[in-house]
């Protein structure tokens, strides 16, 4: 600690036990991203403690099973787990109790209904009751989940304080650091691609946990004034997204109507620096960007601030889903396709191209829609190349496969909802498979050397 014209300036000390081999650290919920940052501060060097409530999940890391759709995360965590540098863990209190930084990666759910929406924050405050209750004098706790701004101080920091009689900014630091990952690319975004975006209750959390990620983040730290604007820069991100999105799929509509190739359009229009006109598809999938408008919509409530783009832009991608479950139909009628009677195949399940993430994906809005207006399941087929299985397609009823020629074969429509990499293909590949010639390319991911419909080619029924 040096002390100079009596203002304390405290060396980081966390940093130098990373960079001595001695720091461990607990990454509290294994999922797509905490797996990610389990490998990244391996990666580092240091000692990593997996923390999941998933005793399957844990069970199997610990033998040496690490399922995750990027080769680099599961090559580093099964180097890691065998030299004894990852293990797992379903006992928070005690990984609390052996490490020195605790990173909290859980979700924090939305819980909307017909008149309201709320926020769902028991799996954060579980994780932090776990880890107040080993919280030691000068541990680091940083929080990565997406959060509405505030949390980090009004939540955590209170459950931190009550289970550990410990002060933060005094006793323990705690910071804020959004994860800005995309899954694909998850470590590599967070060691190569982002610069890191952390704030802390206090300077010396702040400083404590940038010291810390400018040894892991090569991209290095962006530190901003509180937590507060952490949480929100984050969800800024998300909204910014949204937004476009909804620009995208609103304005392809009229350019369809006009006959207009929007993908001409937008890449004539992206081809200035001021423009990043985004794509049109067949919705808005994924716990994150559905997610983090309404984080914003329920904190402006709170403040009676009206966020009515915000709350638009939303609606917008929405009802996206149900616009391609109603185009599919149109082309059926135009095609004189009883649609009663049609095999119907929709590629693709999972929210994004080349995931198996299907959390919020459009294409379970499509179907929900195609059977709502009296289309039968067993009409249906999913193809998907990385989901293998479906509670839910399972319970409606409808078939999944990852055969895609047998799934495409004597088939009457193809509805395309996800751009995977398997569907970049030429559209008379599928026609030659099928009986009727219906393609409805909501994502714009064919190449269109047929007659198609095509989202963003200026052919949409
Ligand atoms: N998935 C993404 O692309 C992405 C990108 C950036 C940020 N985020 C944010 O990161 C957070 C985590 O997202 P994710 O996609 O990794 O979620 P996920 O659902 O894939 O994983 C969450 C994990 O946390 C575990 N868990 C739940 N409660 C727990 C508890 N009390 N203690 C320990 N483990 C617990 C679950 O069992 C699960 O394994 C979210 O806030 C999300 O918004 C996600
Ligand atoms: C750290 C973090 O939270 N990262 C998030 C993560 O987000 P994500 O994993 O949810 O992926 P997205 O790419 O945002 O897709 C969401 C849905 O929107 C559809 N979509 C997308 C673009 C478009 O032009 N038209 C569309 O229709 C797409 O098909 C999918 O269904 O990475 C993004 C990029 O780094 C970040 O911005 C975003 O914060």
């Amino acid at each position: 600690m040096v002390t100079f014209l009596k203002k304390v300036i405290s060396t980081p000390v966390l940093a130098d036990l990373l960079r001595r081999g001695e720091l461990v650290v607990a990454v509290y919920g294994l999922g797509y991203v905490g797996m990610a940052l389990s490998a990244a501060w391996a990666l580092a060097g240091a000692r990593v403690i997996g923390v999941d409530i998933n005793s399957g999940k844990v069970e199997k890391l610990n033998s040496g099973v690490v399922e995750y759709v990027e080769k680099d995360v599961v090559d580093v965590l099964t180097h890691a787990i065998r030299s004894g540098k990852f293990t797992a863990t379903t006992d928070g209190v005690v990984a609390s109790i052996r490490s020195h930084v605790k990173i909290v990666a859980v979700p924090v759910f939305l819980k909307k209904s017909a008149t309201a929406i709320d926020v769902d924050f028991s799996a954060l405050t579980s994780a932090a009751k776990s880890i107040g209750a080993g919280l030691k004098k000068g541990d680091l706790v940083i929080v990565e989940s997406s959060v509405p701004p505030g949390t980090t101080e009004e939540v955590v920091r209170s459950v931190l304080e009550g289970a550990s009689g410990l002060v933060a900014e005094e006793d323990f630091y705690l910071a804020y650091s959004p994860e800005r990952v995309m899954v694909g690319h998850a470590l590599k975004d967070i060691v190569e691609n982002y610069p890191k975006v952390v704030a802390g209750v206090g300077p010396r959390s702040a400083e404590e946990a940038a010291e810390l990620y400018r040894q892991v983040a090569k991209r290095g730290v962006l530190v901003l004034e509180s937590t507060r604007e952490a949480e929100f820069e984050k969800l800024l991100e998300g909204v910014y997204r949204d937004v476009n999105i909804a620009v995208a799929n609103e304005m392809a509509k009229l350019a369809n109507t006009l006959g207009i190739s929007f993908r001409r359009a937008r890449e004539a229009a992206n081809s200035q620096p001021y423009s990043h006109v985004h794509k049109p598809g067949s919705g808005v999938g994924g716990n994150c960007i559905p997610v983090y408008p309404y984080f914003l919509m329920w904190t402006a409530a709170k403040y009676g601030v009206d966020l009515p783009l915000t709350r638009t832009a939303r609606f917008i991608n929405e009802k996206q889903p149900e616009e391609v479950a109603f185009a599919a139909l149109r082309a059926m009628l135009k095609h004189g396709v009883n649609p009663a009677a049609a095999k119907i195949v929709i590629l693709g399940l999972a929210f994004r191209g080349d995931v198996d993430d299907t959390r919020g994906s459009p294409t379970y809005d499509i179907i929900a829609t195609l059977l709502k207006v009296g289309i039968k399941s067993e009409q249906i087929t999913v193809h998907d190349p990385y989901v293998k299985q479906d509670m839910l397609l399972a319970r409606w009823g409808i078939a999944l496969t990852q055969d895609l020629e047998s799934a495409v074969k004597g088939a009457d429509v193809v509805i395309i909802s996800t751009d995977h990499s398997a569907y970049k293909i030429k559209a008379s590949v599928l026609l030659s498979l099928m009986n009727s010639q219906v393609v409805v390319d909501a994502r714009g991911v064919l190449t269109p050397d047929a007659d198609i419909y095509s989202i963003d080619s200026g052919r949409w029924p």
